[in-house]
């Protein structure tokens, strides 16, 4: 008898396949810091009726160890991290998991990575959007965010300018938009941004 946690999976139906028996949905939540990303992701995570997974960067970057590193080491060892963050969450949705991506496409490469990677029609691509003077209000209030950090990801964040559908956090709640991205996703249209991006940037 399997236990709490345990499946009775055995040999024969796994090599059927029987264990990934759906494609992962990706809601890629992009935005500045401070823009409400994280938020947004833990109130669809509430509600949401399947199973869903928030892999926040965030969550990566704090999985390194401590140690100090020397400043011509921490390029290679950020971009890393971004790249196995990158391919963690295409190993997720692999395994048939819908997962909440909380991101900052602050620099090209990543969006390019990301376009490479994730089935591009699995893909609800977000625009978190919020206001400069907020996000400058918020990094005030948090203290633990240099003040105009979001201020500088602003224009490249958003440069590639396509999106499935758009949230503006300057006055709505992370639980509206969360309830406007769970009413979207059963109408949303094809081709995704996602496969818009990839036809325009990945010839
Ligand atoms: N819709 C909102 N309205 C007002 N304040 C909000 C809203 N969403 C988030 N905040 C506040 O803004 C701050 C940042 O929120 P959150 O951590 O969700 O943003 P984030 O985009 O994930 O940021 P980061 O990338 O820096 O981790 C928090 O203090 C949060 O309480």
């Amino acid at each position: 008898m399997p236990g709490v946690g345990e499946s009775a999976l055995g040999r024969a139906e796994f090599e059927a396949g029987s264990a990934v028996h759906q494609r992962g949905q990706i809601i890629f939540l992009n935005g500045t810091s401070s823009s409400g990303k994280s938020s947004i992701a833990k109130e669809l995570l509430r509600v949401l009726d399947e199973p869903y997974f928030h892999l926040p960067v965030d969550a990566f970057h704090a999985m390194r160890s401590r140690r100090e590193l020397a400043p011509d080491q921490l390029p290679d060892v950020l971009r890393r991290t971004w790249m196995g963050f990158h391919r963690a969450v295409a190993g997720m949705a692999a395994g048939g998991n819908h997962v909440v991506v909380d991101h900052v496409l602050s620099e090209q490469w990543r969006l390019l990575d990301c376009l490479g990677l994730f089935p591009p029609e699995d893909v609800v691509l977000v625009g978190v959007r919020c206001s400069r003077q907020e996000l400058e209000r918020r990094e005030r209030l948090r203290g633990d965010r240099p003040i105009g950090l979001a201020a500088r990801q602003l224009a490249q964040v958003h440069a590639h300018g396509l999106y499935d559908i758009e949230c503006d956090t300057t006055t709505a709640s992370a639980a509206k938009c969360a309830r406007r991205i769970r009413d979207f996703l059963p109408q949303r249209p094809a081709p995704t941004a996602f496969e818009r991006l990839r036809a325009q940037l990945l010839p």
